[in-house]
């Protein structure tokens, strides 16, 4: 294994998995930190942890454990994967997993790079762009769990964490990897050690993905993992080919507990279309929406069916001042879990799951070890296999309004 990776949540971690994959590395996504030695011939491992939004010495602690099962497979280079809206509290996660791993690994020049640009996401100025809006005014500011308030990524850093934080700017980037390089050294010498870097392209991140070679560390979005699999290749250390894509046509059901955006969308078109059942938090805490009837519902159904408890921002705060916000996320997240448990051990083989935190708490509640990536669905998503199971896990804000339906198809061998 060359290059160890460790997502802060599921989705984002195969979003992960699909760059490195599209880039001509052999991947695997690891659920949670392995306990036996990885397969023969992964070039990139990604250890998904579900420590976005749990507390920061316990999203360090996993970190740092996925790092040592990385570092015993033998990587060379690492890389900590975040959402590409920077998705974190102003206690953390992202500062304080970054510098514990920072430490660990004796990094001093560590990239600080959410960009996307193949969804939209921009950073200029050390300023965070989505689809060309300011991050604090385009819709992540009501995220359920880490509203984005603040749109300068130097700034929110710094409120996470005493290391100190420093910019590469647009003018440095478009200069190429020598002067990245220059840039990265410069900062380093003025004592700065995470380094917020502008991207506005797929030619900047490839660029920055070439003055990373030999860097121990880079966090970002799945795009800075761009330019990093040419590095392996210029050296002579990647093996070519990937994992043999093969659909199932068994059931399949969506199960969506993204508030996003881009998920309410999804949900709009879909349940104008095909069987959709909602769920509500209330309806679960009170006990009259179960797991067994849910799943009871979504195996009846003809089509693709959908269970969401997606909703519009006023009625997740409505639900989060009655219950509060752990307890709200924590009542649905384990609903979809036990209905994904029941789903799968009555038949179903194709796993449609929305939302990060949710997806984790899907894939967690299947205990699969390790999935394989295969094509990708919409920038971002790809489709994933474990044993008999085809699945994908949907970043709340990627895919158009189609995508449930294009999943299926996909995950289906078409
Ligand atoms: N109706 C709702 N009210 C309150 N919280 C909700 C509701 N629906 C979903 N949630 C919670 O909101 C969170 C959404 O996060 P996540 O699944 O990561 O989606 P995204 O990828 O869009 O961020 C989850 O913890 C989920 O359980
Ligand atoms: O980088 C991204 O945007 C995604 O890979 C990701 O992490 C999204 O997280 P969720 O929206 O919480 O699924």
């Amino acid at each position: 294994m060359l290059l160890g990776c460790i997502g802060d949540d599921f989705t984002g971690s195969s979003d992960l998995a699909n760059t490195l994959a599209k880039q001509g590395m052999r991947v695997t996504q690891y659920s949670g930190v392995p306990t036996a030695p990885a397969e023969a011939g992964v070039e990139a491992g990604v250890v998904a942890l579900k420590s976005r939004t749990i507390a920061p010495q316990e999203a360090i602690a996993q970190s740092l454990k996925a790092l040592e099962w990385l570092q015993a497979q033998g990587c060379r280079q690492f890389l900590f994967k975040y959402c590409s809206t920077f998705d974190s509290t102003p206690e953390g996660n992202i500062g304080p997993v970054a510098a514990a791993l920072a430490e660990r690994l004796d990094a001093w020049k560590v990239i600080v790079c959410p960009v996307f640009p193949a969804t939209g996401r921009t950073l200029f100025e050390g300023h965070l762009f989505v689809n060309g809006k300011l991050l604090s005014e385009s819709g992540m500011q009501d995220h359920p769990l880490t509203p984005m308030t603040d749109p300068d990524i130097r700034r929110w850093l710094a409120r996470q964490t005493e290391m100190p934080v420093g910019h590469v700017s647009m003018a440095a980037v478009r200069r190429g990897a020598e002067a990245i390089s220059a840039a990265f050294e410069a900062e380093h010498s003025a004592g700065r050690r995470l380094l917020v870097t502008d991207a506005i392209a797929d030619a900047d991140l490839m660029e920055i993905g070439a003055a990373a070679a030999g860097l121990p560390l880079i966090t970002g979005g799945s795009g800075i993992a761009m330019g990093l699999p040419e590095n392996f290749r210029r050296e002579g250390l990647l093996a070519g080919g990937g994992y043999d894509w093969q659909g199932s046509d068994g059931p399949c059901v969506v199960l969506s507990g993204s508030c996003s955006i881009a998920t309410r969308g999804q949900v709009a078109y879909h349940k104008a279309r095909h069987p959709a059942l909602q769920i509500t938090v209330d309806d679960v805490i009170a006990g009259t929406t179960t797991a067994e009837g849910v799943a009871d519902w979504l195996l009846a159904q003809e089509g693709l069916p959908l269970a969401y408890a997606t909703a519009e921002p006023a009625v997740v705060r409505a639900a989060q001042e009655t219950y509060g916000r752990a307890r709200a996320a924590s009542a649905i997240e384990d609903l979809f879990a036990e209905v994904t448990r029941l789903v799968v051990a009555r038949g179903a083989t194709r796993i449609i799951a929305a939302g990060g935190e949710t997806s984790g708490a899907v894939v967690e509640a299947l205990d699969l070890d390790a999935l394989a990536i295969g094509p990708e669905i919409a920038p971002g998503a790809p489709a994933l296999a474990a044993g008999p199971l085809r699945l994908t896990l949907k970043s709340g804000n990627f895919g158009d309004e189609t995508f449930f339906e294009t999943a299926a198809k996909i995950l289906g061998g078409a």
